[in-house]
C-alpha cells in the first residue's frame, strides 16, 4: 500500500485571499509584465482570470508605478463594461489581480481571425465602449490606452474596457503633458505636447471605429515621424455619415467632447436603433457571439506554458525573507510611499 501522500493541506477560507484559494485552469494570454490565466475560487466556484506580474521583472522594467495605478484605479471603478477587480494579492515573487473572466477574446485577435467587420457590429461595439469611457470620464480618469488589443468580450459579445496600465486621473484645471499610449491610437493634442484632456480617448475611439470597419488603421506611417505626420495632417478618414463621430481634430467638434457630452455622440444619427438604456444593462443583444466551442486566444501561450515554463505558478506560503525577496519589497514598498507624496504634492 503506498503511503497517503497527497493530502490537500486545509485552507482557511476566512483568512486574506491568497493563491491557495483558487484552482489554476488554463493559460489564456500574456502581457508585457505578466500572464493571464483562468481560475476558479475553491470554495464559490466562480471563474475569474487571474492577471499575475512577476515583481523582479516589473522592478526590472521600472513597471511598478504603473502596475500600482492600474490596481487602484481598478478598486476604485465598479462598472458592467469595464473588465472589473474583484480581488488583489501578492506573494514573494508576484502580485495578483483576479479579473471579471472574459471568455470571448480581444478585439485584435477577432480582427486578425475574421478581418473587417459589419457596421451594425462595430456600431455596438462603439457605443459599448462610449459608456465604458464616459463612466471612466465621470470618474475623472483617462484611459490613455484604447486600442482593440485592449477590448475583451465576454461570452456573450459584450465589449469590456481593460488594461488600465497607463490610464490617469485628471483635473480639469490642470492638463496633462505626458506622452502615453500606442501611437498610432494617440490624438493631434498628445503629440502636440500642448496639454489635454479626456478628449485624448474619443480620438482613440475613432481609430478603433475605422480599425474595426476597414481592417486597417485611418493614419499610418513606417516611422514615428511619418505617422506623428499622418495624424496631425492627412485627410480624415471617415466615410461622410459617420465623419464627425471621431477622429475629428478639433476638439470643439469632436463628439464626446462637445459640450452635451455623450449625449451629443447618443444622438448622431449612425447611432439610430441604439438602445443605450439596455447596453449599460447588458440587456441589449450583441449582434456577434464568440464561438465557445473554439479558444477565442492565442493558443501559443499555453502551449508555452506547458513546454517552457521553467517556474510554473504556485500557491506558496509568503516566505521567511530572503535577501532578493526582501530587496523587491522594500522596493515595491519604497515606490508606494513616493508614489503618494508625489501625488499628495500634485494635489
Ligand atoms: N480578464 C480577462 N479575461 C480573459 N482574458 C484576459 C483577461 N485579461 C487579459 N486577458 C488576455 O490576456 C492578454 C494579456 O493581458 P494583459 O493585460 O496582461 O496584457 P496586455 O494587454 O499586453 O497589457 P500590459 O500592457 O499590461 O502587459 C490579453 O491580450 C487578453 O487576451
Amino acid at each position: 500500500m503506498g503511503a497517503g501522500c497527497c493530502k490537500e493541506e486545509a485552507i482557511d477560507f476566512d483568512g486574506e485571499i491568497e493563491l491557495s484559494h483558487f484552482h489554476l485552469l488554463r493559460s489564456v494570454g500574456k502581457g508585457a509584465f505578466g500572464k493571464v490565466r483562468v481560475v476558479q475560487h475553491k470554495r464559490t466556484k466562480e471563474i475569474y482570470a487571474l492577471k499575475y506580474i512577476n515583481k523582479t521583472k516589473c522592478i526590472r522594467m521600472r513597471a511598478i508605478e504603473n502596475i500600482i495605478q492600474e490596481r487602484r484605479l481598478l478598486e476604485e471603478v465598479e462598472f458592467p463594461l469595464i473588465c472589473n477587480l474583484r480581488y488583489a494579492f501578492q506573494d514573494d515573487e508576484n502580485l495578483f489581480m483576479v479579473l471579471d473572466l472574459m471568455l470571448g477574446g480581444d478585439l485584435r485577435f477577432h480582427l486578425e481571425r475574421a478581418g473587417p467587420m459589419k457596421e451594425e457590429v462595430v456600431r455596438f461595439y462603439v457605443a459599448e465602449l462610449a459608456l465604458a469611457l464616459d463612466a471612466l470620464h465621470s470618474r475623472r480618469i483617462i484611459h490613455r490606452d484604447l486600442k482593440p488589443d485592449n477590448v475583451l468580450l465576454d461570452e456573450h459579445g459584450h465589449a469590456h474596457l481593460t488594461d488600465f496600465n497607463i490610464a490617469v486621473y485628471y483635473s480639469p484645471a490642470k492638463p496633462l503633458l505626458s506622452i502615453a499610449g500606442s501611437m498610432a491610437y494617440m490624438a493631434p493634442e498628445v503629440l502636440l505636447r500642448k496639454g489635454y484632456f479626456e478628449s485624448v480617448d474619443w480620438w482613440s475611439l475613432g481609430v478603433v471605429m475605422f480599425e474595426l470597419l476597414f481592417g486597417k488603421r485611418p493614419f499610418r506611417g513606417k516611422s514615428n515621424d511619418l505617422l506623428k505626420n499622418s495624424i496631425l495632417r492627412d485627410p480624415l478618414p471617415f466615410p461622410e455619415n459617420a465623419r464627425e463621430i471621431l477622429c475629428e481634430r478639433d476638439i470643439k467638434k469632436r463628439l464626446g467632447c462637445t459640450p452635451d457630452g455623450l449625449n451629443g455622440f447618443k444622438k448622431h444619427p449612425w447611432f439610430e436603433g441604439i438602445e443605450w438604456d439596455k447596453l449599460v444593462t447588458k440587456e441589449a443583444t450583441p449582434p456577434f457571439q464568440p464561438d465557445s466551442k473554439r479558444a477565442n486566444f492565442d493558443a501559443t501561450h499555453e502551449l508555452e506554458e506547458l513546454l517552457m515554463e521553467d517556474n510554473p505558478l504556485k500557491a506558496k506560503k509568503r516566505a521567511q525573507t530572503t535577501p532578493e525577496t526582501e530587496l523587491s519589497n522594500v522596493l515595491i514598498q519604497s515606490t508606494v510611499v513616493a508614489f503618494f507624496v508625489l501625488r499628495m504634492i500634485q494635489k
